[in-house]
């Protein structure tokens, strides 16, 4: 069997009760089936929330807390508990896991993303179990949005992941949430996210979860975009992520068949990188651009703005909008000199390094 590498995101109410404790029993079930997935033979990582679930019992709050800063103390006692538990239960399988707490600037500053990249690789090749989950003493946006399940979608990118399994309480989505109409139908396979199917995802039904349905399609759209396919829903024992990984879960998979993976050059200029500067082109750099697979060339740019330097992240506009992001290889001022000629123009000392403004393996499509 062909070895593959899975993200297994598993949400706060299939691994807590509402009392604020982590349920003992559906805790094991989830560490007996990624140990299966590890023993046949697939690498795995684990994304889990659960932090403020697993704490805020202890630090006397009778439900979750809806302070920021109550938020914040739960999770930073909580994650404690569910590392030690992930420790204790790996151990009878000897599996080591490996906690990592990540927020999503630190996928924005490309050295940060470069050695969260390096140090993930490197667990995996020892055979550790990367454990991720937000840093949420830091994380100001997780903690209300719910975005572990787009960490999750961004992480399975970043390690070039085949699938993303979300596990839930659910099994799958549905055309409207479940909770609210019982006649509600399932959907089994969605090729791609559409705009109808975010909008009929409804928000969270139990009392520990965040995110919802809406979050869990958000992160799949992303994830997909990466190359990466997703699998929500759930699944009992300990068979059950190799069901999944099999094509026979209880959820929806979402993403067409040969998905192929966004190198992480581009992957951090389409969704990380922060725009220093806004390039206008011509028409026939358009074309280049969007329809030829070339590089952008000072001849075709007209104008811009901001104050970049060389290897800074720049918006490329042409005459009917925006048209993508790329790694800019002259500074502003010396883009200056150069923009608007043609390469035969350019005398020898303007001519810095090369003539390509953006290379084309450093540029993506808005
Ligand atoms: N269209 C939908 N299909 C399925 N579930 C939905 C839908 N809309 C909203 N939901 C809700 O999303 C919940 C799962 O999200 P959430 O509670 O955030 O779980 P987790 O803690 O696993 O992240 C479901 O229990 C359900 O109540
Ligand atoms: N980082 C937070 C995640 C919050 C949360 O509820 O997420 P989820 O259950 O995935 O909707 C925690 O560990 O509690």
């Amino acid at each position: 069997m062909e070895k593959k590498r899975i993200v297994v995101k598993i949400g706060s109410s299939s691994l807590t009760n509402a009392k604020g404790q982590i349920d003992q029993e559906k805790f094991s079930d989830h560490v007996q089936a990624v140990a299966m997935l590890r023993e046949a033979g697939h690498e795995v990582l684990l994304v889990s929330s659960g932090a403020v679930a697993a704490g805020f019992a202890r630090l006397g709050y009778p439900t979750r807390p809806t302070t920021l800063k109550g938020k914040q103390a739960a999770a930073a006692v909580g994650q404690s508990l569910l590392v030690q538990s992930y420790i204790d239960m790996f151990a009878q399988y000897n599996i080591v896991p490996a906690q990592i707490l990540l927020t999503r600037n630190d996928f924005s500053k490309q050295e940060r993303y470069k050695n969260a990249y390096a140090t993930i690789s490197e667990l995996l090749e020892r055979g550790i179990l990367p454990i991720i989950n937000e840093n949420d003493t830091v994380s100001v946006e997780e903690l209300t949005f719910g975005d572990n399940d787009m960490l999750s979608a961004l992480v399975s990118g970043l390690i070039h992941a085949d699938q993303l399994i979300i596990l839930t309480d659910i099994n799958g989505l549905y055309d409207e949430n479940p909770r609210k109409n019982p006649l509600a139908k399932k959907i089994d396979y969605l090729p791609e996210v559409t705009d109808e199917m975010l909008n009929a995802a409804g928000g969270s039904g139990s009392k520990v979860g965040t995110g919802g349905m809406k979050s869990k399609l958000m992160a799949a759209k992303t994830a997909i975009s990466l190359g990466v396919q997703v699998f929500i829903g759930l699944g009992k024992g300990k068979e059950k992520l190799l069901t999944i990984l099999h094509g026979d879960g209880d959820g929806t998979y979402i993403g067409k068949e040969g998905l192929s993976s966004i190198n992480n050059s581009r992957q951090w200029i389409a969704f990380h990188s922060e725009v220093s500067g806004w390039i206008y082109v011509d028409q026939g750099a358009e074309e280049a651009l969007l329809y030829k697979g070339k590089s952008l060339l000072p001849a075709g740019i007209f104008n811009f703005t901001g104050s970049f330097q060389k290897g800074d992240v720049v918006e490329v506009i042409g005459p009917n909008g925006i048209l993508g992001k790329g790694e800019v290889l002259f500074s502003a001022e010396e883009l200056q000199k150069i923009m608007g000629k043609r390469s035969e123009e350019l005398s020898k000392d303007e001519v810095l390094s090369s003539i390509v403004v953006i290379h084309r393996n450093k540029w993506v499509k808005a």
